[in-house]
């Protein structure tokens, strides 16, 4: 091949390439992640460890979803999977505003519960221990029917401490 062809044939070949890379970057799913936190009690009545106290946690509560870049032309959120406010919002409302600054109670511990119902008016009553797998697993759940279309709940990731986190990415 000549110098010049071979030219054209790279020329043509680089355009083709970045226009798929363009139908990609709009057609290929993307995961983007937000965080929150939020302070809560919980105790694990069974726990062989000091766990079994009624104490408090801030914990962080990290969202995955996945989804196509938007790519309505002047749309606010062209180019994103989806605004990081609006998934923010999303986990206040069904998360934060649920559980920070209440107690997340086992429904079999009933001495724990009583007292805690009289006490406190937030409180979350689970159906597992409260341990960071049982709220990753709540979390999940909280909010996975509340995502705009086409946006699909990768995971949830909940740290109740800074070095011990559960992960949840549904059934
Ligand atoms: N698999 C799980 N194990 C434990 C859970 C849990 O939710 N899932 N929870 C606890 C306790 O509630 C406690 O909060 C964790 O205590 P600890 O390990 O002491 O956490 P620290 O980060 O303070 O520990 P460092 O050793 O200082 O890092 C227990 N187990």
């Amino acid at each position: 091949m000549g110098r010049f062809a071979k030219n054209h044939f790279f020329c043509v070949h680089f355009a083709c390439y970045r226009e798929k890379e363009k139908e990609n970057l709009f057609t290929n799913p993307m995961r983007i992640s937000r965080k929150i936190e939020i302070d809560y009690g919980h105790t694990l009545p069974n726990s062989f460890s000091f766990c079994n106290q009624l104490h408090g946690h801030r914990g962080v509560v990290v969202a995955t979803v996945e989804g196509r870049l938007i790519d309505r032309e002047g749309d606010g959120e062209e180019g994103m999977v989806m605004d990081f406010k609006f998934l923010k919002e999303v986990m206040v409302e069904h998360i934060h505003d649920k559980l920070d600054h209440g107690f997340a109670v086992w429904k079999h511990d009933h001495e724990d519960l009583d007292f805690i119902l009289k006490r406190n008016s937030r409180v979350l009553v689970t159906e597992e221990p409260p341990t960071a797998e049982c709220l990753a697993k709540w979390a999940f759940n909280q909010i996975r029917c509340n995502l705009p279309e086409g946006v699909a709940l990768k995971q949830i990731r909940w740290y109740e401490t800074p070095n011990n986190w559960a992960e949840y990415e549904g059934e």
